[in-house]
């Protein structure tokens, strides 16, 4: 390469960046601000069919043809990305832009992003495959709600909040169960955004609302052409988009009972199907399940199986329904700050014969049924609470052990139970439980395990 006197230099770095420009195998020129040719690499000389001492100090038109825009560029005219250009029958596709110094164009350099059309094609085909490959990650899979959004005082609200905290520090699945209204799935995305598994998707389902034709497809995802209305490029389901995250399975007790063992079956595999296709896909993901049915009474009834109920089951969280709470004043000034101020509105104080209703009554519709009484007396200007529901005593607590405790004894009687079908085959059992055998050895070792 003959470079110009300023770029001619004998330093070590001088003579790097030469054989750097020369190695480049994409074509490279600049010109000052003439449009005069000052530099060029190897690749650009041979696409030319020269030597670079054939080319320096003409004019760029001269040597390209008239169609280039870097003498334009070269005095500031512009700045040209993705620019196509045709040089001795070879269809470049370009990027022209200025050179300054101290704040003044100097030149401009072209470089040639594709030394024809057809790489560029090529290069087109390849990202679109690897996007296909990659399931999208739409921005709404995350959680929305953390551990500060759970508002409450005492003793159970601090014992639910550590089953919450157990819960996360541990990849197995969990199982949330609580009345409607209560806070289950409030619980499900203050988990995910609590533990490990943070910064992958929080991708939930309602079992209850896809309807069962639907779901596999829905949790599975399909292959191209596996149905009828099936897209042709075929669709991830939420196994898939949950990859390196949490999936969220909402009310369970309402899965249909054929899908339950095709989800036992990716549960012990460890890995799924897309509907309509043969390939299968290693899952990774923390399963989370929330139910207000008492699963064991459909257990009972053959309505949920057992096997899976187990599976499932590992590590219990219950949300505590509202008349078993103490704090409900407390929340309900909480949240009627939070409401008035979505709202626009001024918050309203609560009087003594408010905090009575509140605290009297049953709320059959929990946390939610609340938000709604809230908000219509921030509209109304009065808490409307029907008389006839309030009951005359206040509901006691439940005298339930600490919600750590239960999880404990759960897991240890799961691990029990496991060990005894497998005959103390720690791997068996560990397969069994749907958790590695490290895992299973860490629980094992835990203080308090039995
Ligand atoms: N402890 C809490 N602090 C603040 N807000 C709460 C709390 N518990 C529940 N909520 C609010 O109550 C409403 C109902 O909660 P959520 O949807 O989590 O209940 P759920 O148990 O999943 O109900 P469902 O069974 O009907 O689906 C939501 O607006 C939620 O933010």
């Amino acid at each position: 390469m003959t470079l110009p006197e300023w770029f001619a230099g004998s330093s070590e770095e001088a003579g790097f960046l030469r054989l750097v420009l020369d190695h480049v195998s994409d074509c490279l020129v600049a010109v000052d601000t003439a449009g005069t040719i000052v530099l060029i690499n190897e690749p650009y000389c041979r696409l030319l069919g020269g030597e670079a001492d054939d080319f320096l100090g003409r004019h760029i038109t001269d040597v390209v043809g008239p169609q280039t825009k870097l003498h334009f560029v070269a005095r500031g005219i512009g700045t040209h990305v993705g620019y196509p250009l045709e040089v001795r029958g070879h269809k470049l596709v370009t990027k022209q832009v200025p050179v300054h110094r101290d704040g003044k164009i100097i030149g401009a350099v072209g470089l040639a992003l594709f030394s024809d059309y057809d790489a560029l094609k090529k290069t087109y085909s390849r990202i679109s495959k690897a996007e296909l490959a990659i399931p999208q990650r739409p921005r709404a899979w995350q959680s929305k709600f953390s551990l500060n959004d759970i508002i409450g005082t005492g003793e159970l609200m601090d014992s639910y909040r550590d089953a919450i905290k157990v819960a996360a520090a541990y990849d197995l699945p969990v199982m949330i169960c609580g009345e409607t209204g209560a806070g289950k799935e409030l619980a499900a995305h203050a988990l995910h955004a609590l533990s490990d598994r943070r910064s992958g998707p929080f991708v939930w389902v309602n079992c209850a609302s896809i309807p069962s034709e639907l779901i596999e497809a829905e949790l599975f995802g399909y292959e191209g052409g596996a149905f009828t209305g099936a897209r042709s490029q075929g669709k991830p389901g939420k196994f898939e988009l949950a990859t390196g995250g949490v999936l969220f399975l909402d009310e369970i007790g309402d899965m249909p009972l054929a899908l339950q063992g095709s989800l036992l079956r990716v549960l012990q595999m460890n890995e799924m199907v897309r509907v309509g296709g043969t390939n299968p896909v290693s899952i990774d993901l923390s399963i989370v399940c929330a139910t207000n049915k008492a699963l064991l009474d459909l257990v009972k009834v053959g309505r949920f199986r057992e096997d899976l109920y187990h599976r499932l089951n590992v590590l219990p969280i219950n949300v505590p329904p509202l008349r078993h709470r103490n704090d409900i004043p407390h929340l309900a000034e909480c949240l009627l700050a939070r409401i008035a101020g979505r709202l626009s509105k001024p918050t309203p104080n609560l009087t003594d014969h408010d905090r009575n209703l509140l605290i009297g009554y049953a709320w059959p519709g929990n946390v939610r049924e609340l938000e709604n009484a809230l908000t219509r007396m921030i509209i109304t200007g009065t808490l409307a609470i029907s008389a006839q529901e309030v009951s005359s005593t206040p509901a006691e607590p439940d005298a339930t052990p600490p919600l750590k405790d239960r999880i404990r004894s759960q897991t240890d009687a799961e691990i029990r139970s496991a060990l005894k079908q497998t005959r103390g085959n720690r791997s068996r059992a560990a397969e069994l439980l749907g958790i590695s055998r490290a895992h299973l050895y860490r629980l094992l070792k835990e203080p308090g395990a039995k």
